[in-house]
């Protein structure tokens, strides 16, 4: 039985409004001069879900601009010299992502000229005031859905690049990357004049490894010289697997004694990792100084693999320098 405050049919049913049904998710930088206008929006958005910045100037916009905002909502006239559509102009000249945040615009019914030059300018959509909630609702509900995706695509974009980028095994920056790098890191290092050191290490007969106690050890193996490899070079923004059991670290800054030295200390920590059975590494290392003819990255990375074939040469798990004036391989270490 039906009790007389129960509703009987949909029409008596107290209605809720949309944002009661969906809250809006972001973060809404508002332009607005108006005290009182820009109180009551402000009271909505929020109502929506919304968390907002309010400022009254384009200019005070333009300042704290930033990537945690997801939209921004501005009136068309503002106190200071610029007006909304100046606002949508700048943010759209922008040559990072922000330039494509979308924009609402507000403007009156009457303002037809100063709409189509805000939608020209770049303005995503525009609303007349004074608006009906659920219409302002609706509009920025669109350009929020259109927020939303681009974030998401932006992150899988991300997510590919970095892909193509690392080595699937053991999460280290692979060949490809290393030669797309490192010859801007050496360029750099010759303009800036400083020393620049490049550290090549092959595991010793790793074959052996994997055919004795299988692949899968072999895998685990590589994935821990590269964790072993990313704590002894904490500070270094380019550690490479080069190919199977060969990797790669470029030096910034670094001279041929220090960049022997941190290879010594590695060459030490590998073969003190908990392996079963333990594994050794050659170490090959070349450097460019500033009182030596410049090199390209090629030349100094064959310099680099003939010392570590040196150290190969020498009996294995060994650090070898080559040396620029000598042309050759010089075993460093051990003493
Ligand atoms: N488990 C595993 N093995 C790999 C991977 N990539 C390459 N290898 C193996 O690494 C071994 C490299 O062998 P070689 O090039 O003969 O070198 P080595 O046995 O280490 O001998 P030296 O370098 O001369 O000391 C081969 O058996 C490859 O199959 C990988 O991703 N996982």
């Amino acid at each position: 039985m039906t009790t007389p405050e129960t509703p009987t049919s949909p029409s008596d049913a107290p209605q809720r409004q949309p944002w009661e049904e969906q809250s809006l998710r972001g973060r809404v930088l508002f332009v607005e001069d108006s005290q009182t206008s820009a109180a009551v929006t402000v009271h909505y958005l929020e109502q929506f879900g919304l968390q907002v910045r309010h400022v009254t100037t384009a200019e005070q916009a333009l300042e704290v601009l930033g990537f945690e905002f997801d939209l921004v909502l501005s009136d068309f006239f503002l106190d200071g010299q610029l007006t909304g559509l100046d606002l949508v102009e700048r943010i759209r000249a922008r040559n990072d992502d922000l330039s494509l945040l979308p924009v609402l615009v507000l403007t009156s019914a009457e303002e037809t000229d100063h709409r189509i030059g805000s939608l020209r300018a770049g303005a995503n959509d525009f609303i007349y005031k004074p608006f009906h909630p659920e219409e302002l609702y609706a509009r920025l509900r669109n350009l929020l859905a259109l927020r939303h995706a681009y974030k998401k695509l932006y992150t899988q974009k991300k997510a590919m690049e970095r892909l193509s980028v690392t080595d699937g095994l053991t999460n280290l920056y692979n060949k490809r990357f290393l030669n797309g790098e490192a010859p801007a890191i050496l360029d750099r290092a010759q303009r800036s004049e400083h020393p620049l050191a490049l550290l090549v290490m092959d595991l010793d007969h790793f074959k052996h490894i994997n055919d004795t106690y299988g692949h899968d050890h072999g895998d685990r193996t590589l994935k821990m010289v590269a964790e072993a490899l990313e704590e002894e070079f904490q500070e270094v923004d380019l550690i490479a697997r080069y190919g199977g059991e060969e990797f790669v670290v470029v030096l910034d800054r670094a001279d041929r004694a220090q960049a022997a030295l941190r290879g010594e200390r590695l060459r030490q920590r590998l073969a003190d990792l908990p392996l079963d059975p333990p594994v050794t590494a050659s170490v090959g290392i070349t450097a460019q100084h500033v009182d030596e003819p410049a090199r390209d990255f090629d030349k100094l990375f064959r310099e680099a693999d003939r010392a570590l074939y040196g150290a190969k040469e020498s009996g294995r798990d060994r650090v070898a320098v080559w040396e620029w004036t000598t042309g050759q391989a010089e075993v460093r270490f051990p003493a």
